[in-house]
C-alpha cells in the first residue's frame, strides 16, 4: 500500500486512514440500510459508529503501545531518543519528513528529539487491531445496553461489515514507523484476514425478504425448542412492546391485589409511564389511576411522526382511507385520522362515496388503491352501509396494506401467536395494550377478561393479552354468571357496546379497567353525553387503574392506526 494516498492543502492523507475511513462510513451506511429494513431507528447505528471508531481507535492504540513489543521505544521516546532505532535508509533518515539522526556504524535512523507524547500520537502509525476490537467491543457493548437495541440484531448487522472490514484491516496495519508509511505486511492467504470479499450475509442483507423469513423461521425453531426469550429477540418488535418491555418485566409490575379504598383519581400520563405513581391507600378510601389514553396519544403520534422524519423523509408513509356514506360518527372519526396522519407527515387521501354506493364500486376503489404501488396503507371505516358484505371488502385491501388489521390473513396470523411486530394487527386493541403498558402491570400469569367478542376488538383483544402471557377468558352476553367471572380479572377489557353495563361491583380491587366502549347518552340534564362500557364512577373507586371515556381507548385507536401505517411502510420497503 502506498504510505501517502494524496496531499490536500499540504496534508498528506495515508492510504491506512483512507482505508479505515471508508470501511468506516461502508460499515455504518450498511448499518443504517440494515436497521431501516428491520423497522429500527437509524440513529442508533450512527451513535454506535462513532462510539466504536472513537473507542476502537484508543483501544487499538493503546494495545499497540502496551502489547505489540514497542513500550520501551515509547518510553526511549521521552527519556532517551537515541535508543530508538529505525531500520531506513539513510536518504530517508535526513530527509525533512524524518529529520532525524543517522548512526552510520549501526546503519540505524534515531530519532532526533525527545517526544513524551510520541505514545498517543497514532497517526503517526502503530495501530492494533485486536485492540481496536476490544476498545470497540466495549463500547458497541454499552452503546447498545444505553439504546435498548437488540443485541442479535446488531451481531447480524457487524458480521458482514466485519469481513469486508478484515482485508482492508489487514492492508491498513502499520508499524511504528518514523514516518506514517512503513511498508504494510503483505497478506498471505492462508490468514483469516485475507478471506474473500464474498460473504453470504452481504446478500442476506440486501435480501429483506430472505431476512425476515430466515429470522421468522429461527424464532419459531426456537420457540419449539423452549428458548423462548431468545426466539423474541430475533422477532422485529412493535413499538409499544419495544418501550414497554423493561418495564413489563420486574421493576414496572405490580401486584393487583391492592384493596379497593381511595379517594380521588390520579392521572397516568404517556411521557413518564408505568407504576410511577403506584394505588396508594388514603384515608377515604383508594381510587383508581386514570390512564391517560389523550396523553398517551399524543405521545405516540409524535414518536411517530420522529419516525416518519427520521427515516422516510425521502417519501413519506401514505395512508388512503375509504369513508362510505354519511354516518357522523365515521365521519368525525375519518377527519381525526386525516390530521393526525397529516401532523405526523404522513401522506395520504380520504376517498369518499356516497352509501348508495355498490359493493362492486366499494370494490373497485379499494382494488384501484390496492395496485398502487405508492399507497403503504388503506382503511376501511366501519361500519359500511348495510347492503355491503364489509368481510368481501376487508379481504379485498392486501394483507400488507391493511393498518385496521381486519384482513383475514392478519387475524389468523395474530392467532397463531406469530411475532407481533411482523403482522398488523387491529388500531383499539393494539391501544388498549399500549395502555395496559402505560399502568405498569405486567399481564405475564394474570388473569384477563375480556368482555366482548367482536372481530374488530373482543378477539383480537384476547390474542394480544394471551401473546403477553396472560391467561385470558373472553366472556359475553350469553356467558353464565358473567359478574363472577369479571371479579376474577386482574385485566379487565369491556367491549361489549352497551352503556355502563360492567358494574363496579363486578371488578376485583385494584384491577386494571380498559373501557373501549363508546355509547352517545342522554344525560341528566336531557344533553348528550359520552359514556363507555363501564360504569365509571362505580369503577373507579374499586380499579387500580381505569379508562376514562372520552379520552382513554379511543384516541390510541388514532395513534395506532399511524403506527400501523409505519409498519405497512417498512413491509413496502422490505417488497
Ligand atoms: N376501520 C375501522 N373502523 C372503525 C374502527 C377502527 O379501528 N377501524 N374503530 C371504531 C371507530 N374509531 C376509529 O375508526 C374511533 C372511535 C373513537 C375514537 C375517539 O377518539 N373517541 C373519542 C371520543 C370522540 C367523540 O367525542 O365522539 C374518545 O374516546 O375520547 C377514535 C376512533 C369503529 N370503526
Amino acid at each position: 500500500m502506498r504510505p501517502e494516498l494524496f496531499r490536500l492543502f499540504d496534508v498528506g492523507f495515508p492510504a491506512y486512514f483512507i482505508a479505515l475511513l471508508t470501511g468506516f462510513l461502508f460499515a455504518t451506511a450498511l448499518g443504517v440500510v440494515f436497521v431501516k429494513r428491520i423497522g429500527q431507528n437509524p440513529d442508533v447505528v450512527v451513535d454506535l459508529s462513532l462510539a466504536m471508531l472513537l473507542w476502537g481507535v484508543a483501544g487499538s492504540r493503546l494495545l499497540h503501545v502496551l502489547a505489540d513489543g514497542y513500550f520501551w521505544d515509547y518510553v526511549h521516546f521521552c527519556t532517551d531518543p537515541s535508543q530508538v532505532s529505525w531500520k531506513i535508509p539513510q536518504d530517508e533518515c535526513l530527509s525533512a519528513r524524518v529529520a532525524g539522526v543517522w548512526d552510520a556504524t549501526a546503519n540505524v535512523c534515531h530519532p532526533k528529539e525527545a517526544d513524551c507524547f510520541r505514545w498517543a500520537k497514532f497517526w503517526a502509525g502503530g495501530l492494533t487491531y485486536y485492540g481496536g476490537f476490544i476498545g470497540a467491543g466495549i463500547a458497541a457493548y454499552f452503546q447498545l445496553k444505553r439504546d435498548k437495541f437488540p443485541f442479535f440484531k446488531a451481531a447480524d448487522m457487524a458480521g458482514s461489515p466485519s469481513r469486508w472490514g478484515s482485508p482492508l484491516a489487514g492492508s491498513a496495519r502499520r508499524e511504528p514507523g518514523p514516518v506514517q508509511g512503513a511498508p504494510p505486511r503483505k497478506c498471505q492467504s492462508p490468514e483469516p484476514s485475507c478471506a474473500s470479499y464474498t460473504d453470504l450475509r452481504v446478500a442476506r442483507l440486501f435480501d429483506p425478504h430472505r431476512g425476515v423469513a430466515l429470522r421468522r423461521r429461527a424464532s419459531q425453531a426456537l420457540r419449539r425448542s423452549g428458548l423462548r426469550r431468545v426466539a423474541d429477540r430475533l422477532r422485529i418488535r412493535p413499538l409499544y412492546l419495544r418501550n414497554s418491555s423493561s418495564r413489563r418485566s420486574g421493576r414496572g409490575s405490580r401486584a393487583l391485589d391492592v384493596p379497593a379504598d381511595r379517594a380521588r383519581p390520579r392521572r397516568l400520563r404517556g411521557g413518564d409511564p408505568r407504576g410511577a405513581d403506584a394505588p396508594t391507600k388514603d384515608a377515604a378510601g383508594m381510587t383508581a389511576q386514570i390512564l391517560d389514553g389523550k396523553g398517551l396519544a399524543a405521545t405516540v403520534r409524535a414518536r411517530v411522526a420522529a419516525e416518519v422524519r427520521q427515516r422516510f423523509s425521502a417519501r413519506p408513509p401514505s395512508l388512503h382511507v375509504v369513508l362510505v356514506g354519511d354516518d357522523p360518527a365515521s365521519a368525525v372519526y375519518v377527519r381525526n385520522k386525516e390530521r393526525a396522519a397529516a401532523e405526523a407527515g404522513i401522506a395520504g387521501a380520504i376517498h369518499r362515496l356516497p352509501a348508495a354506493a355498490s359493493e362492486a364500486e366499494i370494490l373497485e376503489l379499494v382494488e384501484r388503491l390496492a395496485a398502487d404501488d405508492a399507497i403503504d396503507g388503506i382503511l376501511v371505516q366501519l361500519p359500511l352501509p348495510a347492503h355491503v358484505q364489509s368481510a368481501r371488502i376487508l379481504a379485498a385491501i392486501p394483507a400488507r396494506k391493511d393498518v385496521a388489521g381486519f384482513h383475514p390473513e392478519n387475524a389468523g396470523r395474530l392467532f397463531r401467536g406469530e411475532p407481533l411486530g411482523e403482522v398488523l394487527v387491529p388500531c383499539t386493541p393494539l391501544g388498549c395494550m399500549h395502555l395496559l403498558g402505560l399502568s405498569g402491570v405486567d399481564p405475564r400469569g394474570k388473569r384477563a377478561v375480556v368482555v366482548g367478542r367482536s372481530a374488530i376488538v373482543g378477539r383480537p383483544m384476547a390474542m394480544l393479552l394471551l401473546a403477553a402471557d396472560a391467561t385470558v377468558t373472553i366472556a359475553h352476553s350469553r356467558t353464565e354468571n358473567l359478574a363472577a367471572v369479571c371479579q376474577e380479572a386482574d385485566i379487565l377489557v369491556a367491549a361489549v357496546g352497551r352503556p355502563e353495563f360492567v358494574r363496579g361491583s363486578w371488578i376485583k380491587p385494584g384491577a386494571v379497567v380498559l373501557d373501549v366502549g363508546s355509547n352517545r347518552v342522554t344525560g341528566v340534564d336531557g344533553g348528550s353525553k359520552l359514556v363507555g362500557d363501564v360504569h365509571f364512577a362505580e369503577a373507579s373507586a374499586v380499579a387500580g387503574w381505569i379508562t376514562p371515556v372520552p379520552g382513554g381507548v379511543g384516541p390510541m385507536t388514532i395513534a395506532c392506526l399511524l403506527e400501523n401505517t409505519l409498519l405497512a411502510r417498512s413491509f413496502a420497503d422490505a417488497r
